[in-house]
């Protein structure tokens, strides 16, 4: 299951508030304007049943803790349903797919921050993706407290609640970030963005980075 087609798969990953939603949006115009076919989606979630799963791993239960283990395994689940039905169909017809997260985000959060075997991740991820990889993923990246001010002030202004994930301690984002950074430093479908910069800065950056896509 390696890329099959011409349609290219781009991931955006990052820490909370750093600017995926935003920029993928930025980049899903930027490519249609050139006339490319273009989705744009996110994990967990992306099709009707992949976002049941992400109601249930993002919302709090106060009654009973997630199991980390659970927690990958839906992670996966949610990954299956969404590549099978979503992303390899839109790949095969020539459609670039744009996702906000994928297993890079598995391997940061539930590999660094939860510390589970990273043996465990490797092995769910040949699984399910067999050796389909993004073409290229822009990692969004910004000081843990830019990003977390961020996400905070949209919640408020929306009036929403913060998510089981965000309600983690500094320390959990700590190792997350780190794991992102090693990410990167290893692989060179990585291109790191300076999410910290105004926003037309990044952006600028952004159609750099997809005008040698094209
Ligand atoms: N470079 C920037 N400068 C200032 N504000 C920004 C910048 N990028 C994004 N924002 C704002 O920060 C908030 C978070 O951005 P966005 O929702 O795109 O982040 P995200 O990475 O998708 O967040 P999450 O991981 O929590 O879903 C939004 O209110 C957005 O308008
Ligand atoms: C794909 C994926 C996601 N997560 C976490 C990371 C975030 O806290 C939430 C998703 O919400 P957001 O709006 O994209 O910030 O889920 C994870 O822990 N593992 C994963 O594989």
């Amino acid at each position: 299951m390696s890329n099959p087609s011409k349609g290219r798969f781009i991931t955006f990953e990052g820490g909370e508030g750093v600017g995926k939603s935003t920029n993928i949006h930025f980049c899903a115009t930027w490519l249609r304007d050139k006339g490319i076919g273009v989705i744009t989606t996110r994990e967990p979630g992306g099709t009707p049943v992949a976002e049941t799963i992400r109601e249930k791993l993002l919302k709090a239960h106060h009654e009973e803790p997630v199991d980390p283990l659970a927690e990958l395994l839906l992670m996966f689940a949610a990954r299956a349903q969404h590549l099978n039905t979503l992303i390899l169909p839109a790949l095969e017809a020539g459609t670039w797919v744009l996702c906000d997260r994928f297993t890079d985000s598995t391997i940061a959060y539930q590999g660094y921050g939860r510390q589970l075997p990273m043996e465990h991740i490797h092995n769910l991820k040949a699984l399910v993706q067999h050796n389909l990889e993004p073409d290229r993923t822009f990692l969004l990246d910004a000081p843990l407290e830019v990003g977390m001010g961020r996400a905070r002030a949209r919640a408020d202004s929306a009036g929403e609640q913060i998510d089981r994930f965000e309600t983690e301690k500094l320390a959990f984002f700590e190792r997350v970030q780190h794991g992102f950074h090693a990410l990167a430093a290893a692989e060179e479908r990585f291109a790191t963005i300076d999410a910290s910069r105004p926003l037309t800065d990044v952006q600028q950056d952004l159609a750099l980075e997809l005008e040698k896509l094209l």
